[in-house]
């Protein structure tokens, strides 16, 4: 029998349309319909036709077009050689380790234990990370400025704790309860505080203790040492130091263990920082901090940073516990020892590893009355006016699902611009906002999202701005102004927003054109740094590249407080660092 072409068997089975018996319908007869040859018609249509071609030329017309609006295309065309190449391996380092370091390629076979998702949770693959040659790259990369630093949470606990050693009489330790069962240890919440060394104590360890700290007369603290000669006689597994330290850093079971709640981990995140807090803010260790910090930023190629103390607590005590320094004193003690830095550096003829110091970021927490907020506010213009060149901004912090959210300081912070401008100085506002998955500005009413007033009160930056993608209008208003977002990706993993960085919103935030900047927020907390950072945008997202990392880097430029003339400066600096990288890209891996 003859067969029919496709089109003749379509015109015969249109001619067979029969009534179904049962329900009258007519429906496609088929009984004396040929099948149609489809393996001859696909033959026919897969033969190099014009709509392979137009496909294929449209295909490319559409990613040239998306090429030609992407954000990171300023970077792309003003590549160097060496960068075009530099970021071809890197590419071809990363797609290695991803299936070679990291295991990641799909089979149906159960992976082994050794395997670990790149781009999966921080902490559990941290140290597969450090093996990594992706990581030596981005430890390697020249990183501009780093902008959202929070001041207490810079360097690793380690050697605050080591520090703690030399106050024998003088750092003391409090507690939220007793000592007394294995479980007390887990729950306990513990400050430290430099005192004279004759301050009144009583015994963690004790049944008795109390731990009322405000009353008039309660006697909360133990001496440090004490506490450490004490503590292996109920908890033998681990020592004083070990078990703080423990308490200071955020562990990989508490963060993602599979009851943990977003109250939670915010709950132990706030413990954690205040653990911190009397371990440093004492004359001498704040002193020593601040050069050691510098150190670390050098370390890892920053170039100048924007630091965020909270300054309600005015005063820090000497090592004798003694005397008090004020916010002016402890001002002074910042700019004598980056001038130290900075004279050492001069000394090696290594200024341009960091050339413009620091600035200093006024925080206040967002918890406070209206009041109070008025007069923190105060505090940050009085300083201002002392030290013009440091005090560079103001930022509300705390958990953004926590109340109060920007607005309920709307007159407040409205008469703090005034002020600003009627006294002729500047304070731009970098607030905390985006940083929530409920956006509510801790209130049931989505009106109250911090993103809506960070547009209004003209944010210069914000800090996270997670929550941003849900506001077209908002995304198209920041990419106009612009207001930069400060990215810290790894801070919004363990402090869950999401479940790892490939579910982070930064490509969304920067595919839609807003400049970002890379942060490490509270390294110390998070066991992280800024070269962790750099490395976790680029597993996060298959399309960042080298380009893309320059591009970041640049903006932390742009959006610092630095004078104009400043920013060129570092613009140069960066320049001659980059190519030197990507040269060094090119000679290690381009063999
Ligand atoms: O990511 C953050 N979001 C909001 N507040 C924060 C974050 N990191 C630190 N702090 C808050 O800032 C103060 C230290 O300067 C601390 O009180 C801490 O709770």
């Amino acid at each position: 029998m003859q067969r029919l072409t496709v089109g003749e068997t379509a015109r015969k089975r249109k001619r067979s349309v029969t009534p179904n018996p049962l329900t009258g319908e007519k429906t496609m007869g088929s009984t004396d319909a040929q099948p149609p040859n489809l393996d001859e018609a696909f033959t026919q249509h897969l033969q190099g036709t014009a709509q392979q071609q137009i496909y294929a030329e449209r295909k490319e017309f559409l990613l040239q077009e998306e090429r030609d609006s992407a954000w990171d295309r300023a970077a792309r065309e003003s590549a160097s050689e060496a960068e075009n190449r530099a970021d071809q391996l890197v590419w071809e380092v990363r797609e290695d380790e991803r299936d070679n370091l990291f295991g990641n390629k799909a089979s149906e076979a159960i992976p082994g234990p050794e395997t670990l998702d790149m781009g999966g949770q921080f902490l559990t693959n941290k140290e597969r990370i450090e093996k990594s040659q992706l990581f030596r790259i981005a430890q390697r990369m020249p990183k501009g400025c780093h902008l959202h630093l929070h001041f207490n949470a810079e360097l690793q606990p380690e050697g605050l704790i080591e520090w703690a050693r030399y106050l024998p009489d003088t750092m003391f330790i409090r507690s939220t309860q007793a000592l007394v069962n294995p479980e007390d240890y887990d729950v306990t919440e513990i400050v430290f505080n430099v005192m004279p060394a004759d301050t009144p104590t009583s015994d963690i360890f004790s049944s008795d203790y109390n731990p009322e700290f405000k009353a008039p007369g309660s006697r909360p603290w133990m001496n440090w040492k004490t506490f450490c000669e004490e503590f292996p006689r109920t908890r033998s597994e681990l020592n004083a130091e070990a078990w703080v330290k423990e308490k200071m850093v955020l562990q990989e079971e508490e963060v993602y263990g599979m009851k943990q709640t977003v109250n939670g981990i915010w709950a132990r995140f706030n413990q954690a920082t205040r653990a911190f807090k009397g371990l440093l803010n004492y004359d001498e260790a704040y002193r020593r901090y601040i050069g050691l910090a510098i150190d670390s930023m050098i370390r890892e190629r920053v170039m100048y940073a924007e630091l965020r103390p909270m300054l309600m607590d005015k005063f820090i005590p000497s090592v004798d516990g003694q005397q008090r320094y004020d916010l002016r004193a402890q001002m002074d003690m910042i700019l004598e020892e980056v001038e130290k830095k900075k004279q050492e550096l001069k000394n090696k003829n290594e200024l341009d590893k960091f050339p413009f110091g620091v600035k200093i970021i006024y925080c206040t927490p967002r918890s406070i009355p209206k009041q109070k907020m008025r007069s923190e506010m105060q505090d940050c213009i009085e300083l201002k006016l002392k030290y013009p060149e440091l005090i560079c901004g103001f930022d509300l912090v705390g958990a953004e699902d926590r109340p109060n959210h920007i607005g309920f300081y709307r007159d407040e912070l409205l008469a703090f611009v005034e002020t600003c401008k009627s006294l002729n100085i500047e304070i731009p506002f970098m607030f905390h906002a985006g940083e929530t998955l409920l956006d509510t500005g801790g209130s049931k009413e989505p009106q109250n999202s911090n993103l809506y007033d960070s547009v209004l009160l003209n944010a210069k930056r914000i800090g996270h701005g997670y929550s941003l993608p849900r506001h077209p209008l908002l995304m198209e208003k920041f990419r106009e102004k612009p207001i930069c977002i400060e990215l810290c990706p790894i801070s919004n993993e363990l402090l869950h927003l999401c479940r790892n960085v490939k579910e982070h919103t930064f490509p969304q935030l920067l595919a839609a054109g807003i400049p970002c900047t890379v942060n490490s927020d509270n390294p110390s907390l998070f066991s992280s740094s800024l070269s962790h950072e750099f490395y976790q945008v680029m597993v996060g997202w298959p399309t960042m590249g080298v380009h893309g990392w320059r591009q970041l880097a640049e903006w932390s430029i742009t959006f610092s407080c630095l004078s104009e003339p400043e920013k060129d400066e570092a613009r140069r600096i960066f320049k001659r660092e980059w190519e030197e990288f990507c040269c060094w890209i090119v000679d290690k891996y381009g063999h």
